[in-house]
């Protein structure tokens, strides 16, 4: 069996003794070679979930495997853009490239680095620091494409660059994962650049997950529904409003939903969103996302 990008197991982590879980009991797996939303409100724990996986911030309880090892034994094989995008403003473009060349012998692909500088009609004698927020994120993701890495993590990448900027190096790096078979965990805001570009999901919430798999299947899995104010019974109801005198509801059905209701399947922001409005609906991993680690300790347990 082909090791999971990343799988966690129970994953717990806390600040410090007084603060609460910034996340709290993540079992989950993202398999080799997606490209993975990673989505969730302010403070949702992404940022923190991405450090851990690049083996920068230990658990407090549980753990992570990425690659098939400890995420600190996998270091080279990662790329991890923080939110902050720390670089040396003192360097140079072409410095800050040759940095990343020195930092990664065997590694390194200089013409996939220097085609996101130029692509951004950067001058490669540019100091860092007199780059703009946008160009200093192409930087970034030059020297975390160069490395080639088997597992890309961006933590909101997209932040401060213009529209046209967004959707040319959403599409290089779509390009590269392709190309390469590099599994790709994108967190953002910004769900319009995750719809159509990603195919696995991780909505995470207060530090837990609650939806987690291929994003087709997790859209198959609800329909939203509009209809007369009444029970839905069987199906699972995930967040309901009442619209003038009818419903809208989004559910996971299960079985056929009756012919006075109107069903589509909803878009990835009507599932995310019906899901950060309630969030006591219940977890739904697809097969895919469950952790296989926690799978076999119950079955050792049993
Ligand atoms: N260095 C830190 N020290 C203490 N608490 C922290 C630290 N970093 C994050 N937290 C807390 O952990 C929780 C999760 O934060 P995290 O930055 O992982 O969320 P996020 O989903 O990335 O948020 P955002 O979308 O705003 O970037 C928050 O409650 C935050 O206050």
């Amino acid at each position: 069996m082909t090791a999971a990008a990343i799988e966690a197991t129970g994953l717990g982590k806390r600040y410090g003794k007084r603060s609460g879980w910034a996340l709290r009991e993540c079992s989950f797996r993202v398999p080799a070679g997606r490209i993975c939303a990673l989505v969730g409100p302010n403070g949702a724990g992404k940022s923190t979930l991405l450090a851990q996986a690049a083996g920068l911030l230990p658990a407090t309880e549980g753990g992570v495997r990425v690659l098939g090892e400890h995420p600190a034994d996998a270091r080279e094989r990662i790329a991890y853009v923080a939110q902050d995008k720390p670089l040396y403003g003192q360097l140079t473009i072409r410095d800050t490239l040759r940095m990343g060349h020195e930092l990664n012998p065997g590694r390194w692909d200089s013409g996939a680095a220097e085609r996101i500088v130029t692509e951004g009609r950067l001058d490669l004698g540019v100091r860092v620091r007199k780059l703009s927020g946008g160009q200093r994120t192409r930087v970034a993701l030059a020297l975390a494409l160069g490395k080639r890495p088997e597992l890309l993590l961006l933590d909101e990448p997209m932040a401060d660059l213009d529209p046209l900027a967004r959707h040319q190096l959403m599409g290089t790096l779509m390009a590269e994962a392709a190309t390469h078979g590099t599994t790709v965990v994108i967190s953002s805001h910004i769900l319009t650049e995750l719809e159509g570009t990603c195919d696995y999901l991780l909505l995470l919430d207060d530090g837990r997950i609650r939806l987690g798999g291929e994003t087709e299947d997790l859209l198959t899995a609800h329909r939203l529904v509009t209809g007369p104010v009444r029970d839905l019974a069987p199906h699972t109801v995930v967040d309901a409003r009442t619209t003038g005198r009818g419903l809208t509801a989004l559910i996971r059905p299960d079985g056929p939903v009756g012919p006075d209701w109107q069903t589509v399947e909803p878009s990835l922001e009507e599932l995310l969103l019906a899901h950060l409005r309630s969030p006591g609906a219940p977890v739904l991993l697809t097969p895919s996302a469950e952790s296989r680690r926690v799978e076999r300790e119950a079955a050792v347990t049993a």
